[in-house]
């Protein structure tokens, strides 16, 4: 239709006049249509934006449980699932840390062999009863021990290392991390931020740290070492000690000393299993912002994870974050049957109810959903097919299958009805079991978590 200017606009206004009844019908029909569509797009960028200001598109999430349980572990996967990139470049970083694993695996072998009196202090003059091809092993092993130091030293900076309290020897000892069934780990403060230490080092000047002379020194000594490892590790005398000293190194945390020739190597570049494998225990809450490395996931916001020290000394520092605003999740991580390092009298699954019964019953935390996850499902797996009887550690499970399906349906029941009983109001509880150096199988739980979060987001929105 032709405007006083000459030019045609469309569509032309109607003019109600001359409009049938049946027009005018299909007119405001289509009106209303248009209107309910034109709202649902200001609903969806209104989300959009609120999701944005809110940072409600990506998580929030708190992660709790004790030592060893596999918090940082599972903030691993997330790292490697979101931000694999990252992931993979930061791996160089974490080779010390395997190192040290190491070297402190073998220092402690040789602490145990080492000649003891009866109090358990070392005593160079008591004979123990060594042959010559281990005594041999003593001393060319002797380098590993200033390895350690240095290395302990460069995951530490400055500050001198915090060192969990399982030494039972003198601090002054030259065997002060001996522990009787466990080599000792190293913590690292949150305020220290090992990692930006090392990538500054790395990246500050042109001898870098990772390839600095001390740096290529420890890995030529361990290097050189490689051999006398494997035959120390090997050697029946020392599995035999071991055995009746009841340390079974291979469950441990950071062990590596299966994987010594592909480790020692001097161009050794850290798998990202190896990455999940590595042991540096948390002292220190700490925030991790995820990067979205794919800006389709999550609406491109980054995650957000809390990982906290789970040693009972740092958990008085969890408090902080007891408030349900903060997150869109906290999740409990459990792991079953050893007793804790800080006081081995404590069942762990005692105490990871304990600690369940008080994230449920917490008021702070009363409108926060939970995550369950009961962690190390393939160590729970291992000891139960190695004949380690689950009714002995809880009575109450009695002459059920001592099997791993079977235990684990036990465990969450049990989980999930001290849920219902302590929870002051209604809310949900996700429970999963894990294997958290298993990354495949990890991926599928950090998808469901991706899809609570998506679903809950929407849910708040008003979109569905
Ligand atoms: N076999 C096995 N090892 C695991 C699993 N989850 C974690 N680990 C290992 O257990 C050790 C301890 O895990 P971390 O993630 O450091 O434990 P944490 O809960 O952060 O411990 P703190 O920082 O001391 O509170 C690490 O060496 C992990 O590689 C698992 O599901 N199976
Ligand atoms: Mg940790």
């Amino acid at each position: 239709m032709p405007t006083a200017t000459g030019e045609s606009v469309w569509p032309p206004p109607s003019s109600p006049s001359e409009e049938s009844q049946e027009d005018r019908e299909a007119r405001l029909e289509q009106e209303k249509e248009a209107k309910r569509v034109s709202d649902a797009i200001d609903l969806d960028l209104n989300a959009e934006k609120e999701a944005k200001k809110k940072n409600v598109h990506g998580a929030k999430i708190l992660l709790l449980g004790q030592a060893e349980s596999g918090k940082s572990t599972i903030l691993k996967n997330f790292q490697l699932h979101f931000s694999p990139n990252a992931f993979h470049a930061e791996a160089e970083i974490w080779r010390p840390v395997i190192h040290l694993n190491l070297v402190r695996s073998v220092n402690f072998i040789i602490n145990m062999l080492a000649p003891r009196s009866a109090s358990g202090t070392t005593s160079p003059t008591l004979t123990y009863p060594l042959n010559d091809s281990i005594r041999r092993l003593f001393f060319s092993l002797a380098p590993l021990k200033s390895v350690e130091t240095s290395l302990t030293k460069r995951i530490s900076g400055s500050l001198s290392p915090v060192i969990l309290d399982n030494s039972s020897t003198s601090a002054d000892s030259p065997y002060a991390h001996y522990h009787p069934a466990k080599a000792s780990e190293i913590s690292v403060r949150s305020g220290v931020g090992w990692k930006g230490l090392l990538k500054f080092r790395r990246q500050s000047g042109s001898s870098s740290e990772t390839h600095s002379p001390e740096d290529i020194q420890n890995r030529r000594i361990i290097s050189a070492c490689a051999d006398d490892i494997i035959a120390l590790w090997r050697s029946p005398g020392v599995q035999e000690k071991l055995r009746q000293e009841d340390v079974f190194l291979k469950d441990q945390p950071g062990f590596f000393l299966e994987d010594i020739e592909r480790i020692s190597k001097v161009d050794y570049l850290p798998t990202p299993d190896d990455v999940l494998r590595a042991r540096v225990s948390t002292i220190g809450p700490e925030e991790h912002h995820i990067p979205m490395e794919n800006s389709l996931e999550n609406g491109g916001n980054d995650w957000i994870i809390y990982d906290v020290g789970g040693d009972r000394s740092q958990r008085a520092a969890w408090a902080q974050f007891f408030d349900d605003g903060k997150f869109n999740y906290v999740s409990l991580l459990i792991a079953f049957n050893q007793a804790l390092a800080e006081d081995e009298t404590v069942n762990r699954l005692a105490d990871s109810m304990k600690l369940w019964r008080m994230i449920c019953s917490n008021k702070l935390l009363a409108s926060v959903d939970l995550i369950l996850l009961l962690n190390k499902i393939d160590i729970l797996d291992a000891q139960l097919k190695a004949g380690v009887q689950f009714s002995k550690y809880v009575t109450s499970y009695r002459d059920k299958p001592n099997e791993t399906e079977a235990v684990a349906k036990y465990l969450l029941d049990m989980f999930t009805s001290l849920h219902k009983q302590h929870s002051t109001k209604k809310r949900k509880m996700h429970p999963h079991l894990t294997c958290a150096v298993d990354t495949k199988a990890t991926a599928a739980v950090i998808t469901h978590i991706q899809e609570l979060i998506l679903i809950k987001t929407l849910a708040q929105t008003n979109i569905i």
